[in-house]
């Protein structure tokens, strides 16, 4: 994220293998006055580790094009939010959080995929406070489209408000509801799309991509891009250090590679994206 903490809200946690990487790293570093026969080079080469994996993301950022004041906006208003007590006060169904949220990189990436592919018609699955959609809206010309789905009713209006204020807001339609079920009503419509980002719950990423797949839902030469395939760094540890979520996109990657319908490359953006096409 292009943004750090401030004395009222805390930074990001991190959540990607890059930033947990460093984390550790970090605290190793930190334990080292405490090695007694301290090998004269361990010091050098654990700082040089963290050197090179601390200053990746900040390089990224820095040589990467700024993100657009509505999206620095959404951005900066979903740090603010005190999604625990909104979500223990009733006021969002979902367990919402700020580490949720794409960011400047993977934004800046989704919008550059959406020019080259020259996208038109865009289904955001998962949108929380609309900064993928806002990002890839941005990528789209101007009577380009986009259907985003977002089942908790509060990020839904979170997002509609903040579109409300940027100039490529009027290209994005909302629906509210359980993605499946507005993926299934899009096809009884037989409506279809150039480019679609998977980012709602992990547990079902396989259902939404056969949806994809198995239909028109997905052009003929459309693509897909699924966010998060990385999940901390946990699908490429052993099992038992894996959570559910991590298991379910462990699995969701394997149908994925094993799919003769499909090409794929996974990308180590962030938590990972894989992007997709039928072949
Ligand atoms: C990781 S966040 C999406 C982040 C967003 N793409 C962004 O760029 O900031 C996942 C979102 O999916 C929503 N979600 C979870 N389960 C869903 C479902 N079954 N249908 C639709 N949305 C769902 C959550 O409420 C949450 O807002």
């Amino acid at each position: 994220m292009s943004f750090s903490g401030t004395s009222s809200t805390p930074p990001p946690r991190p959540i990607t293998p890059v930033t947990i990487a460093a984390h550790h790293l970090e605290k190793a570093i930190a334990l080292l006055p405490q090695v007694t026969d301290n090998p004269g080079d361990l010091s050098t080469h654990l700082q040089k580790a963290l050197l090179l994996i601390a200053g990746l993301d900040g390089y990224l950022e820095r040589s990467t094009t700024p993100e657009s004041p509505a999206l620095t906006q959404i951005a900066q208003k979903t740090q603010h939010e005190p999604w625990q007590a909104k979500f223990e006060g009733g006021e969002t169904e979902q367990q919402l959080e700020q580490e949720m949220l794409t960011g400047h990189l993977e934004g800046q990436a989704l919008k550059m995929f959406v020019r080259m592919t020259g996208a038109k018609r865009i289904l955001d699955i998962g949108m929380f406070t609309g900064y993928s959609a806002l990002a890839m809206a941005e990528g789209l010309p101007d009577d380009g489209r986009m259907i985003a789905c977002e089942i908790d009713p509060y990020a839904a209006r979170f997002a509609q408000n903040l579109f409300e204020q940027s100039p490529h807001g009027h290209k994005i339609d909302v629906k509210l509801g359980p993605a499946s079920d507005t993926l299934d009503q899009l096809i009884a419509d037989q409506a279809s799309f150039d480019f679609a980002f998977i980012d709602a719950n992990k547990a079902g990423y396989v259902n939404y991509y056969e949806k994809l797949i198995g239909t028109n839902l997905l052009a003929p030469n459309g693509y897909i891009c699924a966010d998060n395939t990385l999940f901390l760094g946990e699908v490429y540890l052993a099992e038992s250090e894996r959570s559910d979520t991590a298991q379910a996109i462990a699995h969701f990657n394997q149908i994925v590679a094993d799919d003769p319908r499909t090409e794929q490359v996974l990308l180590p953006v962030r938590d990972g994206l894989t992007l997709i096409r039928r072949v």
